[in-house]
């Protein structure tokens, strides 16, 4: 059953948070993901930014909350608000970075200090684009996510490269592990055949000041 009636009604609201060091993209991906756009010139992240979308699995409408927040030790948000609640995670460093792909463990032990039981982790090497600056192959990247049982995807925010990917594995695999917590503890009940995701066009990026309605995403 749905929440509301609403053009805001879901069956399920997923929280999404993007951690990693300052500078890795962050907010470059969220953006080219919620907006489609790139920006070369950024500012640092104050506090949180946050995008909302609507998708459909299994006939289920699914609402994403997307938290970006900053990987600026000065400007960090109160840590337990920002993981609470969080269903899934993108750990990002920067592939032309070692120093930020190092601290992906730090990034790591915050995470499930903060959060209650297991959750979904994908860890993003951003920046592939940059292919003469690679500091951390993708073979050292992988063997570290298999070893932390994370999924593991390389990006380009400046590219569009692997972004949509990155999010819709993360959603998808979200939900269907719910699903299967849910037919665990209520084992009468049928697993739903596996159909397309749809994705919605009703996609907003919240940022501290201002809210702006956002492009279709497919
Ligand atoms: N070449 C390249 N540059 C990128 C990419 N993604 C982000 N950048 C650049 O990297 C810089 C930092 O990007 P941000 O998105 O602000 O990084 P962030 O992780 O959100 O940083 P904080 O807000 O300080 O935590 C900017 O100059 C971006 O243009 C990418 O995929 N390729």
């Amino acid at each position: 059953m749905s929440i509301s009636t609403s053009a805001d009604a879901y069956d399920y609201l997923f929280k999404i948070i993007i951690i990693g060091d300052s500078g890795v993209g962050k907010s470059s991906i969220l953006l080219r993901y919620a907006r489609n756009e790139f920006y070369r010139e950024t500012k640092p992240t104050i506090g949180v930014e946050l995008a909302t979308n609507f998708m459909t699995i299994d006939s289920k409408r699914i609402k994403t909350a997307i938290w970006d927040t900053a990987g600026q030790e000065r400007f960090k948000a109160a840590s337990h608000l920002y993981y609470r609640n969080s269903l899934a995670a993108f750990i990002v460093y920067d592939i032309t970075n070692y120093n930020s792909f190092r601290n992906v463990t730090k990034w790591l032990t915050e995470l499930r200090e903060n959060v209650n039981g297991d959750i979904n982790v994908t860890l993003v090497g951003n920046k592939k684009d940059i292919r003469h600056l690679r500091a951390v192959t993708t073979e050292e990247a992988k063997e570290f996510a298999q070893n932390e049982n994370l999924e593991f995807i390389e990006t380009s925010a400046l590219e569009s490269e692997n972004i949509e990917l990155a999010f819709k594995n993360l959603i998808e695999k979200t939900y269907f592990t719910l699903i299967q917590k849910k037919t665990e503890t209520q084992p009468n009940q049928q697993r739903p055949a596996r159909v397309n995701m749809i994705m919605h066009s009703d996609f907003t990026l919240k940022e501290p000041e201002k809210k702006v309605e956002c492009c279709k995403l497919i």
